[in-house]
C-alpha cells in the first residue's frame, strides 16, 4: 500500500493514470449510447442460439446443397429460433410453428419486406415484380392488379375451359403412349400442362418456343436458390465471376426478357391493328383480353395513379410464371410419386374419384367438392414436399423481440416450412406419408394454421393459390381416374428415387417415369 501511494506521488504516473481512466470512460460511453443497439447494451441483449461460426464466412459452411435439410439438422442441435450468420449477415431460422406465427402474424408488418440480393435483382428485375417489390405502394398495386385481373376466384373460374381442353391434350398424349406400352415422362407432362394454361391465361396463347421457354424457367428457378457469396462477403463477389454464376445468371436474365419483349411487342401490335378478338387463350363472356392487354391497358390509362412503365409490365408478367409453373407442377410431380409408392393409398384415391365420377368419362371441376380424400392427399403431399420449403425469405425494417429474443433490424429470416411439416410436435408420425390424418382435420393450408404453411401467411401470401389447386385437383384426380398407375419395369414401388433436385423450388432430381394402364370401368 505503501508503494502504491509512493508511485501516485508522480506527476507521470498520475497523468498516465488519469488518460487510462479517461479512455475507459469515453469506451464505455460508446457502448452505453453509440454502439449499433441503440436501445439496450449489447451486454443486456438477449439473442438466439447460434452454432459456433468460423472467421469471415461465419456459418455459410453449414447450409449446403440442401438448405432446408441442413437447417433442420442444426435446428434439432440448436432450437427452432436460431441465429445464423452467412458472412456479416445475421440470418435468423424459424423451424416452429409457433415462431412462424410470430414472424407472419403477430410481427407480419416488421418482417413484410424482401431482402435484396443480387440474384434477384438481376432475374426479377430489380424488384419491380410483386414477389420481390419492397413493401410499400407499388408493391400494393402491382399485388392488387395480379389478383384482380388474374388470381381472384372469380378470374380462376373463369379459366374452367382451358383447364379442361389442357388436361383432354395431356390425357390424350398419355393415351397414345400407353396404347404403344410406353413409359409415360409424368414429370414432362406435368410441366407443359401447367405451363401451358399459365401461358393460356397471361399470355393469350402457347408459345411454340415453350420447350425453350420452360427450359428457361427452370434453370431460372436453379439461379434464384444460389447463395451468391458476394451478397454476404462483399470482397469475395469475384468468386461469382470465376464460377460462372454471374454469367448465367446475365444469359438466363437477358433471353427471358427478350422471351417477354416479343410478348409485350405483339399485343401492341394486335391492339394498334385493331384486332381486340383474335385472343386464342380465354374466352370468358365478359372479357376476352389476356392479363398481357389487361397491364397494356392500365399502362396506357394510367389507372394505377403512378405510370407503369415496360419493364414493369414484363416484371409482372414473369412473375406469374415463375411463382407459378414451377410450384404447381412439382405438386403433381411429389403427389404421384408418394401414390405409387403406396399402392393402397392410390387404390383409395381412385375408389373415391370412380365413386363420384360414377360412369363419366372425365373429372370435372364440379366433381371436385366431393373429393376429400383427394384433397387430403394434396394437403399431405405439401406437407411432406413442401414446394419451397424455405418460404421466400423476409427481413425485419426494425429491431424487435420473438419469444423473448432480441432480433435487430437487418436480419433476414428464413421459415423452415419444410421443417414445420414434420415437426413431431405437431404431427403424428410425421414422415410417413398419411393422407388420413387430414380427413377429420379442419387443418388446411391458406395461412391460418401455421403448421401446414406451403404458401406463408400474412400479408405477402402467396396469392396464387386458389389458381394453383384448382390445376392440380382437376389433373391428379382425372389421371388416377383414368388409368391404374405402375413403375416401368416391374421395379418396386419402395426403390423409386427420391432424390430432390437444387433450388427455390425443390422438385424430383430425376423425371417420374411411369407406365399407365387405361381404366376401362366407367
Ligand atoms: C403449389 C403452388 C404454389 C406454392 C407452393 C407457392 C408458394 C409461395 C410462397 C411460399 C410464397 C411466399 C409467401 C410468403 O412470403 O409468405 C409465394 C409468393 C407468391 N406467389 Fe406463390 N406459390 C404457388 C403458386 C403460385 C401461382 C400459381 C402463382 C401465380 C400464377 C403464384 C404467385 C405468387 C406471387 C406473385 C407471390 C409473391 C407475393 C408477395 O410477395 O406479395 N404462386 N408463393
Amino acid at each position: 500500500m505503501r508503494s502504491l501511494l509512493d508511485l501516485l506521488d508522480q506527476p507521470e504516473i498520475l497523468s498516465i493514470l488519469f488518460s487510462l481512466i479517461a479512455i475507459l470512460v469515453v469506451v464505455s460511453l460508446y457502448r452505453q449510447f453509440l454502439s449499433p443497439w441503440t436501445a439496450t447494451s449489447k451486454r443486456e441483449l438477449v439473442l438466439p442460439p447460434s452454432p459456433p461460426k468460423l472467421p469471415i464466412i461465419g456459418n455459410l459452411h453449414k447450409v449446403g446443397s440442401q438448405p432446408h435439410r441442413s437447417l433442420y439438422s442444426l435446428a434439432q442441435q440448436h432450437g427452432s429460433l436460431m441465429l445464423l450468420h452467412f458472412g456479416h449477415v445475421p440470418v435468423l431460422v424459424v423451424s416452429s410453428s409457433g415462431g412462424a406465427r410470430e414472424i407472419m402474424k403477430t410481427h407480419d408488418l416488421t418482417f413484410a419486406n424482401r431482402p435484396k440480393v443480387s440474384n434477384t435483382e438481376k432475374l426479377l428485375y430489380d424488384g419491380k415484380d410483386v414477389s420481390q417489390a419492397p413493401y410499400g405502394e407499388y408493391w400494393r398495386q402491382m399485388r392488387s392488379i395480379s389478383v384482380l385481373h388474374l388470381l381472384s376466384s372469380k378470374r380462376v373460374h373463369s379459366y374452367c375451359a382451358v383447364r379442361q381442353e389442357e388436361m383432354a391434350l395431356a390425357i390424350q398424349r398419355i393415351e397414345n403412349l400407353c396404347s404403344s406400352a410406353l413409359p409415360v415422362n409424368l414429370s414432362e407432362v406435368f410441366s407443359t400442362v401447367t405451363n401451358d394454361i399459365i401461358c393460356r391465361v397471361a399470355l393469350g396463347r402457347k408459345y411454340s418456343e415453350g420447350t425453350k421457354f420452360q427450359k428457361l424457367l427452370s434453370e431460372f428457378g436453379e439461379l434464384l436458390g444460389v447463395i451468391n457469396i458476394g451478397d454476404y462477403i462483399p470482397w469475395l463477389a469475384w468468386i461469382s465471376h470465376v464460377n460462372g454464376w454471374n454469367s448465367r445468371t446475365d444469359r438466363v436474365a437477358k433471353e427471358l426478357d427478350s422471351f417477354f419483349d416479343g410478348v409485350v411487342d405483339e399485343h401492341i401490335d394486335r391492339y394498334e391493328k385493331g384486332c381486340h378478338d383474335i385472343n386464342v387463350g380465354i374466352k370468358t363472356e365478359e372479357d376476352q383480353r389476356d392479363f398481357v392487354d389487361v397491364l397494356l391497358e392500365i399502362q396506357r390509362e394510367n389507372t394505377v395513379g403512378f405510370p407503369i412503365d415496360r419493364v414493369s409490365i414484363k416484371a409482372i408478367i414473369l412473375d406469374m410464371f415463375a411463382a407459378g409453373t414451377d410450384t404447381t407442377y412439382t405438386v403433381l410431380e411429389w403427389a404421384m410419386t408418394e401414390l405409387l409408392r403406396h399402392p393402397e393409398i392410390m387404390k383409395e384415391l381412385q375408389k373415391e374419384i370412380r365413386h363420384v365420377a360414377g360412369d363419366k368419362s372425365d373429372v370435372s371441376e364440379d366433381d371436385l367438392d366431393e373429393m376429400h380424400y383427394l384433397k387430403a392427399v394434396i394437403k399431405e403431399t405439401l406437407r411432406l414436399h413442401t414446394p419451397i420449403p424455405l418460404l421466400v425469405p423476409r427481413i425485419s425494417t426494425k429491431d424487435v423481440k420473438i419469444n423473448g429474443y432480441d432480433i435487430a433490424q437487418g436480419t433476414r429470416v428464413l421459415i423452415n416450412a419444410w421443417a414445420i411439416g414434420r415437426d413431431p410436435s405437431s404431427w403424428e408420425r410425421p414422415e410417413d406419408f398419411f393422407p388420413e390424418r387430414f380427413l377429420n382435420s379442419s387443418i388446411d393450408f391458406k395461412g391460418h394454421h401455421f403448421e401446414l404453411i406451403p404458401f406463408g401467411s400474412g400479408r405477402r401470401i402467396c396469392p396464387g393459390i386458389q389458381f394453383a389447386m384448382k390445376i392440380n385437383e382437376l389433373f391428379l384426380a382425372n389421371l388416377v381416374h383414368k388409368f391404374d398407375w405402375s413403375l416401368p419395369g416391374g421395379a418396386n414401388d419402395k426403390d423409386l428415387d427420391m432424390s430432390e433436385s437444387f433450388g427455390i423450388t425443390i422438385h424430383r432430381k430425376s423425371p417420374l417415369i411411369a407406365i399407365g394402364t387405361p381404366c376401362f370401368c366407367h
